[in-house]
């Protein structure tokens, strides 16, 4: 297999391709895997540098996330197929998705709404993931439309893990980017489980849906953690009554209330859309 981890890269089994993105800590190209003549593979190869990992202490992070995700095997998991370094730099071999960024792609649609269907597939997609990551005990605890790339067939992958953590996770490190998918739990700095990520589905569903997240408020990030911390949350009207019931059966102060995700896949919101979903 070409993919296989045990025997190991360098740069030179590469062609070079155009830079495909954002990326943690690091660029992000689009490659191909077999240099000359054979077809070869493309991927997305993430280039970091060691030095800058080791400036934001987060070496021992990766090394986990790399341990977790070279086991990972989901359709919407965006795959490591492995990972090499030199000298300087440390190299992910990562699955490349080929319809890119969904955030990209949110920001072209009018008032950044995708219609219900498209969102119930979506969601499925994410609660397909969600309950494999849980079934191995990780939480994903970033789930945004930033994390979130699509494969050619326009299929959901959550695509960049930089905060997953075997359950149950006590963040240590300061969080950096946006407060909006934030649990109370989590914006209380408590303990927090698996149900970090059903909070943030229903988070994400509401922002594909509305075309913004439910508690952002653009001017001050400690209104976001009081509205947060008080889910302070306002179902708009368009919103059809089953998807208003989802939203608010996974948007739940207290963890041990949100709807399972066995529950989310067999939701009638979800079942009208995507029947062959649970
Ligand atoms: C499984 O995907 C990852 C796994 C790990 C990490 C990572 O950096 N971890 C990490 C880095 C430093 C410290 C701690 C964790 C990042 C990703 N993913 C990415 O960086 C996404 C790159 S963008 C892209 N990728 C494919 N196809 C496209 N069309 C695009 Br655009």
């Amino acid at each position: 297999r070409a993919h296989a981890p045990t025997r190991s890269w360098s740069l030179k089994d590469f062609e070079m391709g155009r830079p495909l993105g954002k990326g943690k800590f690091g660029r992000v190209y689009m490659v191909r895997t077999a240099v000359g003549q054979s077809k070869g593979y493309i991927i997305a190869l993430k280039c970091m540098y060691k030095n800058e990992l080791v400036h934001h202490k987060v070496e021992k992070q990766l090394r986990r996330e790399i341990e977790i995700q070279m086991n990972l095997r989901h359709p919407n998991i965006l795959r490591l197929h492995g990972y090499f370094h030199d000298e300087g730099r440390v190299f992910l071999m990562l699955e490349f998705a080929g319809k890119g960024e969904l955030y990209k792609l949110m920001n072209k649609l009018p008032d950044r709404r995708f219609n219900e269907k498209t969102a119930a597939q979506y969601i499925a997609q994410m609660a397909d993931a969600l309950s494999y990551l849980h079934s191995k005990h990780v939480i994903h605890r970033d789930i945004k439309p930033e994390n979130l790339l699509l494969g050619i067939r326009g299929e959901l992958k959550i695509g960049d893990f930089g905060w997953s953590v075997h359950a149950p996770g006590n963040r240590r490190t300061t969080m950096c980017g946006t407060l909006d998918y934030l649990p109370p739990e989590m914006v209380e700095g408590r303990q927090h489980g698996e149900a970090v990520d059903l909070w943030a589905l229903g988070v994400l569903c509401y922002e594909f849906l509305d075309g913004v997240p439910p508690f952002e408020e653009v001017e001050s990030q400690s209104m976001t953690y009081k509205r947060i911390a008080s889910v302070d949350l306002h179902i708009p009207s368009h919103f059809s009554d089953e998807v208003a019931n989802l939203v608010s059966s996974l948007v739940r102060k207290n963890p041990e209330e949100r709807l399972p995700l066995s529950r989310v896949l067999r939701h009638p919101w979800i079942q009208r859309y995507d029947p062959d979903a649970a």
